[in-house]
């Protein structure tokens, strides 16, 4: 038995985890931790500003974390201290919180996926082949979410950029406007927030007569849950180091 803490546990995502959480056999919801106190389905939620003090207190194992990128960092350190596994979902990292989480992994095991879904791990894989074969296509890359979403474009949507870049050397042009002439070693990227969707992903590759679209499209927060909570048992008892989600789902 894998126990959790959830950090993010009173927000879309992590409530989900919760939710998701104390429904498996294999997990222990020990606590959630958020901004303030309170409570999710039955798990007692306590103040980030306690967090040393609840991973020793609840013997956390792992905590799993869909926050914000200060949140993280913060919670980061106190798993260094007290030796806690820590699987992060939470987007949005320059390159010196990325840098100090990764400091953090020659501590503690980290995992981090700028997705969960294991849909988009696989669509991963398709699109460098995609990209690679079809080298001279023009690409456009295209994401949606709910209206609550700080960052973007999200980080799936960089994290699909960068697998583009490993195969070809493209500049992002991101939300064109004006006059704008595509250069054809560009990737338009585009950000689109409305309403309540889950997460949509789109790549585009397009030739002069056919196009061939790459797209995921999540349709409930409960498949990020699950996958963070897979991660989170998978995690749990290495060694430190710096590790992805998709060892969790080669092993499974
Ligand atoms: N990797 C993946 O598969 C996925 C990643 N995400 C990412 O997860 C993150 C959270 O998204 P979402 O659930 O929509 O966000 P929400 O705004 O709905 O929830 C954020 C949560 O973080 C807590 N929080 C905010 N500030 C702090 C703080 N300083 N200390 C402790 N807790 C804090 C909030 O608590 P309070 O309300 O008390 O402030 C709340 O519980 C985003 O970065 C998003 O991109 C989302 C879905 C999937
Ligand atoms: O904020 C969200 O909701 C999501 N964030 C992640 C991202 O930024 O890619 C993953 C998913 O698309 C949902």
């Amino acid at each position: 038995m894998t126990r959790v803490a959830v950090v993010g546990a009173t927000g879309r995502t992590g409530g989900e985890v919760v939710d998701a959480g104390v429904e498996r056999d294999d997990v222990e919801v020990a606590v959630g931790v958020a901004s303030e106190a309170g409570e999710r389905s039955g798990v007692p939620v306590r103040p980030v500003s306690e967090i040393a003090d609840v991973l020793a207190d609840r013997d956390v194992d792992v905590a799993v974390d869909f926050s914000t990128p200060e949140a993280t960092l913060s919670v980061a350190d106190a798993c260094a201290e007290a030796g806690v596994a820590l699987v992060v979902g939470t987007t949005g990292f320059d390159e010196d919180a990325e840098a100090s989480l990764r400091a953090v992994s020659e501590d503690v095991p980290v995992l981090k996926a700028t997705n969960f879904s294991r849909g988009i791990n696989v669509l991963q894989r398709v699109v460098g082949d995609a990209v690679a074969a079809l080298d001279d296509y023009d690409l456009e890359l295209m994401e949606s979410h709910h209206n609550g979403k700080v960052d973007a474009p999200s980080g799936t949507a960089n994290s699909i950029l960068e697998t583009v870049q490993e195969e070809r050397d493209v500049e992002p042009v991101y939300g064109r406007e004006g006059h704008a002439p595509r250069d054809e070693d560009e990737i338009g990227v585009f950000a689109r927030r409305a309403g309540d969707i889950r997460g949509e992903h789109e790549l585009i590759l397009a030739g002069n007569d056919e196009v061939l679209s790459l797209s995921h499209r999540a349709e409930d927060r409960g498949v990020f849950a699950a996958g963070a909570l897979d991660a989170a048992v998978w995690l749990a008892g290495r060694n430190p180091d710096w590790y992805n989600f998709g060892a969790v789902i080669d092993d499974s």
